[in-house]
């Protein structure tokens, strides 16, 4: 198995919760208000609460989502496309969200996979701090890796509050990414009726 997805299989160490309480108090105190006041002395339990749901990702495996597959397929080995998947995650250099959709296909080689466990692979790598190419791309190599498939296609549309909310100041762009692998990179129509497929033509 690709070191990538061995390294993504990890679940790490980390700090206590009482930890990360404590670190979410010294950044209240550093905005310059007063940790201790009414309305905030709850906000150290709740950010970690939110915290241990955006980042659940860690704690699931990929490869085990992926490993329970029907054979009974009455031979059909044409394009499954799941399409607009909602995507909530956080970049990795802010930790502010970036939302959007992810579409993703793959030609099934005699077995496929529970569809709904698609749309959990995608949430188990965007529950993890992400830049958008790495997201793509461990999604793509993940199925590939364990389906095997004669291809798998995976794009995701999304736009990065980082550059909405801060910094640059520019609302209403979208980042593109996709990653194509087996027959949809070798082949130009296949690319295309996954492009059509998806809803997204003119890309
Ligand atoms: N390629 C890529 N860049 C991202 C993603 N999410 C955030 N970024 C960018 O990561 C970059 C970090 O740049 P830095 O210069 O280190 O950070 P910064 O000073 O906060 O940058 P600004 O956002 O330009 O203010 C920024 O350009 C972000 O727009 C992503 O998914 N992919």
């Amino acid at each position: 198995m690709d070191a990538l997805i061995e390294t993504a299989r990890k679940v790490r160490a980390r700090p206590t919760r009482a930890q990360a309480e404590e670190a979410v108090r010294t950044l209240l105190a550093w905005t310059g208000d007063d940790p201790d006041r009414e309305g905030l002395v709850g906000t150290p339990d709740r950010v970690v609460r939110a915290y241990e749901e955006f980042f659940e990702g860690y704690q699931d495996d990929p490869v085990a989502l992926l490993e329970r597959t029907f054979e009974e397929t009455g031979n059909y080995n044409e394009m499954v496309v799941l399409r607009d998947i909602r995507l909530e995650s956080h970049c990795e250099h802010h930790i502010i969200p970036l939302i959007g959709k992810a579409h993703v296909a793959y030609l099934p080689d005699r077995r496929v996979v529970g569809i709904s466990k698609l749309a959990r692979l995608v949430d188990v790598f965007a529950h993890r701090l992400q830049i958008q190419e790495k997201l793509t791309a461990q999604i793509a190599d993940t199925i590939q890796s364990v389906l095997q498939p004669r291809g798998v296609a995976v794009v995701i549309d999304a736009a990065h509050q980082c550059m909405t909310t801060r910094g640059v100041h520019k609302p209403g762009v979208s980042m593109v990414t996709s990653r194509l692998l087996g027959e949809f990179e070798t082949s130009e129509p296949l690319r295309r009726q996954f492009f059509a497929m998806a809803g997204m033509g003119g890309v």
